[in-house]
């Protein structure tokens, strides 16, 4: 997507040809910072700190961090070295997985000598895929919108409500929650995003607000607690969230507090939607309670809060006494059954076992 009048991909390979540039969203929405990686331990840093974040995003950068070990060595022994390297930097969402066991089925079959070129290249069409299947996805949740528009007074924008990042910042481009956004805006169809500012990190407040501006997408920052009350005064017609891992029964598992938010949907008959790239289905799990890894991270994140002082420095403020513990679980699972749909590229599913076989023959 466009950053002023220049467009941006999240990732893109260096003109040295080994290294990625990547735009570092910890000083977003302040800063625009792009960041050079030449290496393993700094694809795990970016990943593990969030420089880069979002399911679909962490799986391509984790995708170059191969083709970087290749090129350093491309052994056997040193391919399942960079696995496990990288997969332990985040467990929560399943791209990162599913990209490196792509890169690795890929690249075990190939002489050693081959490795480093192919996984370069594997790793740029993951990224050429993931702008394929987002703009799919858009295609597909564009149709819902659409169908919402249509039972409106002319011009009376389609209310829209969305919790973290699931942008073009989350993904290669168009993102997965905003792709239909993203597309009805350039159909002309008057759109209003609730953005939510997602504590602990606010993904919302800094980042989707930051693409939404960018975009010229109508939209008002809210905070977490306000949906419900928003959604009972008939103030949202969908929500559309996405996702960092979907079990094979349709739990959805995405960033904190989403299960809230889709038991205010439910309770208030408005639709809640999961917009996804099929790399993020798990179909190793059906219960997504008992079975997807939450990741646990830092108290920190949630006595401690970055933004811009009044004199222009990026800095971080405590809001709580030193001696309270804080605890951040980073991720819940919203049960299939308060799902109104899964927006996937191929159409939209139900968010059932059966939805999803239907959709994915192949892979169930
Ligand atoms: C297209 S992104 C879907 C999810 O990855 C997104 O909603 C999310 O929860 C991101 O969490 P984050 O912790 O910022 O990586």
């Amino acid at each position: 997507m466009n950053v002023g009048d220049r467009h941006y991909r999240t990732i893109w390979l260096s003109d040295d040809g080994r290294s990625v540039e990547i735009i570092d969203q910890r000083w977003l929405p302040h800063d625009f910072r792009i960041e050079k990686i030449g290496s393993v331990a700094g694809i795990a840093t970016a990943i593990r700190d969030m420089w880069v974040r979002g399911a679909p995003l962490i799986g391509v950068t984790a995708a170059y961090g191969v083709a970087m070990q290749m090129a350093d060595d491309p052994s056997d022994a040193a391919l399942d070295t960079v696995w496990e390297t990288l997969h332990e930097t985040r467990p929560t969402a399943i791209n990162l997985r599913w990209a490196l066991d792509e890169m690795r089925r890929f690249l075990r079959p190939l002489p050693t000598e081959q490795r480093a070129a192919a996984a370069y290249r594997r790793a740029g069409e993951i990224a050429d895929e993931d702008v394929e299947l987002n703009r799919a996805i858009g295609e597909n949740g564009l149709a819902i919108i659409k169908a919402i528009a249509a039972r409106k007074q002319k011009g009376e924008p389609v209310n829209i409500l969305t919790h973290c990042n699931a942008g073009w910042l989350a993904t290669v481009d168009y993102g997965t929650a905003t792709a239909p956004i993203y597309l009805a805006t350039e159909a002309g169809i008057p759109v209003h995003v609730y953005v939510d500012e997602t504590r602990p990190r606010n993904q919302g407040a800094q980042l989707t607000a930051w693409e939404m501006a960018g975009h010229g997408v109508p939209h008002t920052l809210i905070v977490d607690n306000a949906g419900g009350h928003l959604m009972q005064r008939g103030e949202i017609d969908m929500v559309i969230v996405g996702t960092d891992r979907t079990t094979a029964d349709g739990d959805v598992c995405n960033k904190i507090g989403t299960y809230l938010k889709a038991l205010a949907a439910a309770d208030n008959d408005v639709p809640f939607y999961v917009a996804l790239p099929s790399p993020t289905i798990d179909w190793t799990v059906h219960d997504g309670l008992a079975e997807i890894p939450i990741e646990q991270r830092s108290a920190d994140e949630v006595s401690l809060v970055w933004g811009k002082t009044a004199a222009g420095e990026i800095a971080q403020v405590r809001i709580s006494p030193e001696t309270t513990p804080a605890a951040n679980p980073a991720f819940d699972v919203t049960p299939a059954r308060l799902v109104t749909g899964l927006i996937t590229e191929r159409g939209v599913a139900k968010a059932s076992r059966e939805g999803l076989k239907a959709m994915f023959p192949e892979r169930a």
